[in-house]
């Protein structure tokens, strides 16, 4: 069964994350990244990376595409909130999306989601 990380997790994890453009959606426990794309086919093409991604890990984003634009969330539904799957996801969904410009403006700072006692289900 995988669990949700710990306070020590976040602090030690999440912050690096951030400094790769990864955000936060406090609501949902997820981190969130928006990349936009020079057109609608290169941003479905790093979506078909993903996908094929998402299926080796058995660990699927939850995501939204409008024309050249990708936003996408990492939480693990299994713990209702972050684990270890979505750390381990981060980079390697980095490692596809080629030079896309990231939309840092438009996600929350990842430092909210250090404070476990307010992460959803408080697990
Ligand atoms: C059986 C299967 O591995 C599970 O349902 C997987 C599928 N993909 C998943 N993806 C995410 N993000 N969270 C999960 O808990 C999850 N569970």
């Amino acid at each position: 069964m995988v669990e949700k990380l710990t306070q020590a997790e976040r602090d030690a994890l999440l912050p690096p994350l951030g400094e790769a453009g990864w955000g936060a959606d406090p609501e949902t426990d997820s981190i969130r990244k928006i990349w936009k794309f020079r057109s609608f086919s290169e941003a479905w093409g790093f979506m078909s990376r993903v996908a094929l991604l998402a299926e080796k890990m058995g660990h699927h984003p939850d995501w939204r595409n409008v024309y050249n634009v990708v936003d996408l969330r990492l939480t693990t539904h299994a713990c209702d909130g972050l684990s270890r799957l979505d750390i381990e996801m981060a980079p390697k969904i980095d490692a596809l999306a080629g030079g896309a410009e990231i939309q840092r403006d438009q996600t929350q700072q990842i430092e909210c989601l250090c404070k476990l006692e307010h992460a959803r289900g408080r697990g």
